[in-house]
C-alpha cells in the first residue's frame, strides 16, 4: 500500500505553536518508513492526524483514499496507537476471547486469533486473562489485535516500548519482515538505533518540525557513527601506530581509545603485531546529535499557517570537512581543523527564503521556509550552502569526551 503524506498541521490550542507542521512524507509498498524524535516531537500526533483521530490541516492517502473513505478502514490499516485498542473494559476476558471478539468485530474468521498468538509469542497465555498481562504482554497483544483483519499497512506508535530485549528483538524481526509482502509501514521511535534498524527511510522530527528525511544508508552515515573501544596499558603507544595507519583517534577515560577509520580486526592485529597487550577491543556505535529545528517567533505565536518550513538534511561536522578531531596520542592536545567552505548544494532550493531569526550558537541545523515537499518525495538535500544552516558540532561521548 502507497501511504502518501501531505502537509499535516495540528495546532492544539490558539496562541500555541504547532503540535505539527508541514509534515510530508510517502511511505511506499513494502517499505518501512520511521518517524524519529524525542518525546514531545510530535510523533503520536502525526499518526493521529493520519488515521483522523484528530482534527488538523493537511491529509494522508492510503492508495489514493483517506482513512475514512477507505471500504474497510480496520482490515486495510493495522494500528497500533496509545489509545487505539482501550482494554479497561476487557481485563476479566482471556487473550483469546479479546482477540475473538475484535476478530467478530472486523469481520476476520475467528482462527485468525488463534494464529495471532501464536505469531506474537502469545499462546502460552492464551487463556490468562488480561488483567494479568504485563505491559510488553499487551503490547504483543495489540500487534495481534492490529493484524486481525490481514492489514496492508500499520501504523504503530513506539511499539517496542516497554518490551523486555528479547520481544523487542523479535518485534524488529517481524517489523522488518511485513513489507516482504508489498505492505508498508509507519512506525515511530524515539531511539536512532532502533530507526537505523527497522527503517527503509527516516523522518526525523523536531518540535513538530520535519528537519530531516532519508534513506537508511544515509541517515546511518549522518547519525550514526561507528568506532572501536579500545583500553589497554599501552594506548599512548598504540595510538601513534594507528594515526600512522590513518586512523582517527580520541582520548576514551583514562586508558582507553575511541578509533574510526579502522576496524577491530585491523586494529586487533595491529597491537599484537606490535607486542601490545588490549584489555577490551569492541564495537560500538555512536549516536550524532539529531538536527534541530529552529522554530521562527511567527510560529510560537501561533500564526502558523503563514509559516512554511522547509527541510535540510544537516550533516555532520566532519561531512562538511570540519572539526575533525585528531588526537596525536592520550594527554597530548588535540588538534582541531578549521570548518572549510562548504561546495553550493546541489539540491539548493531556489524558492525565496523566510527570514528567520539567528539560530543559537548551540543550535544544529534547520532551515529557512520555502515551500511544502511535494508528493512524491524531492530526493534529500546531500548538502546546503544555507547560511543559516550550522555545522552540528562533534559528538561528546561520555564524560571522559576528549576536552583538547
Ligand atoms: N491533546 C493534546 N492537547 C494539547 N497538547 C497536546 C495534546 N497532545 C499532544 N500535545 C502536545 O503536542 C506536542 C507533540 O506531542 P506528541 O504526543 O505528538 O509527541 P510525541 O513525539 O509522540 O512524543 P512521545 O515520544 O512522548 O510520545 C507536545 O508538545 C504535546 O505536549
Amino acid at each position: 500500500m502507497t501511504i502518501q503524506v501531505h502537509g499535516l498541521t495540528k495546532v492544539y490550542r490558539r496562541g500555541r505553536g504547532p503540535a505539527l507542521l508541514d509534515l510530508a512524507f510517502e511511505a511506499r509498498p513494502g517499505s518501512v518508513v520511521v518517524l524519529l524524535g524525542p518525546e514531545g516531537a510530535g510523533k503520536t500526533t502525526a499518526l493521529r492526524l493520519m488515521l483522523e483521530l484528530e482534527r488538523g490541516k493537511g491529509v494522508t492517502l492510503f492508495n489514493g483514499r483517506t482513512y475514512r473513505r477507505l471500504r474497510r478502514p480496520e482490515r486495510e490499516v493495522g494500528v497500533v496507537l496509545p489509545t487505539a485498542h482501550q482494554l479497561s473494559g476487557s481485563l476479566g476476558r482471556t487473550a483469546r476471547g479479546h482477540l475473538q471478539m475484535l476478530a467478530t468485530a472486523v469481520g476476520a474468521p475467528a482462527r485468525r486469533a488463534d494464529e495471532l498468538l501464536e505469531q506474537t509469542r502469545l499462546a502460552g497465555v492464551a487463556d490468562h486473562r488480561l488483567r494479568s498481562f504485563s505491559p510488553g504482554m499487551n503490547r504483543r497483544l495489540e500487534l495481534a489485535a492490529a493484524l486481525l483483519g490481514t492489514p496492508d499497512a500499520l501504523l504503530l506508535d513506539a511499539p517496542s516500548e516497554g518490551l523486555s530485549s528479547r520481544n523487542a528483538d523479535w518485534l524488529q524481526a517481524f517489523i522488518r519482515a511485513f513489507p516482504a509482502g508489498g505492505g508498508s509501514v509507519v512506525v515511530t521511535t524515539r531511539e536512532p538505533r532502533e530507526a537505523a534498524l527497522l527503517a527503509d527511510r527516516v523522518v526525523t522530527l523536531d518540535a513538530g518540525r520535519m528537519v530531516a528525511d532519508q534513506t537508511v544508508a544515509e541517515f546511518r552515515r549522518t547519525r550514526l557513527q561507528p568506532e572501536v573501544a579500545v583500553r589497554g596499558p599501552q594506548m599512548a603507544r598504540l595510538a601513534d601506530l594507528l594515526l600512522a595507519q590513518g586512523a582517527e583517534v580520541r582520548e576514551d577515560g583514562g586508558a582507553g581509545l575511541a578509533v574510526s577509520g579502522l576496524g577491530r580486526t585491523e586494529i586487533g592485529e595491529l597491537a599484537y603485531r606490535s607486542g601490545i597487550l588490549l584489555h577490551e577491543l569492541a564495537d560500538r556505535v555512536i549516536e550524532q546529535p539529531a538536527p534541530r529545528a529552529v522554530v521562527p517567533p511567527a510560529a510560537r505565536s501561533g500564526t502558523v499557517s503563514t509559516v512554511q518550513l522547509r527541510r535540510v538534511t544537516a550533516l555532520t561536522a566532519r561531512e562538511r570537512g570540519g572539526r575533525a578531531l585528531s588526537v596525536g596520542r592520550p594527554g597530548a592536545s588535540a588538534s582541531v581543523e578549521p570548518p572549510t567552505a562548504l561546495p553550493p548544494s546541489p539540491t539548493a532550493d531556489p524558492a525565496p527564503t523566510l527570514s528567520l531569526p539567528s539560530p543559537p550558537a548551540h543550535a544544529p541545523a534547520f532551515s529557512p521556509a520555502a515551500p511544502t515537499v511535494p508528493v512524491p518525495l524531492l530526493p534529500t538535500p546531500v548538502a546546503s550552502a544555507d547560511p543559516v544552516t550550522e555545522p552540528i558540532p562533534q559528538p561528546l561521548t561520555g564524560p571522559d569526551h576528549w576536552n583538547g
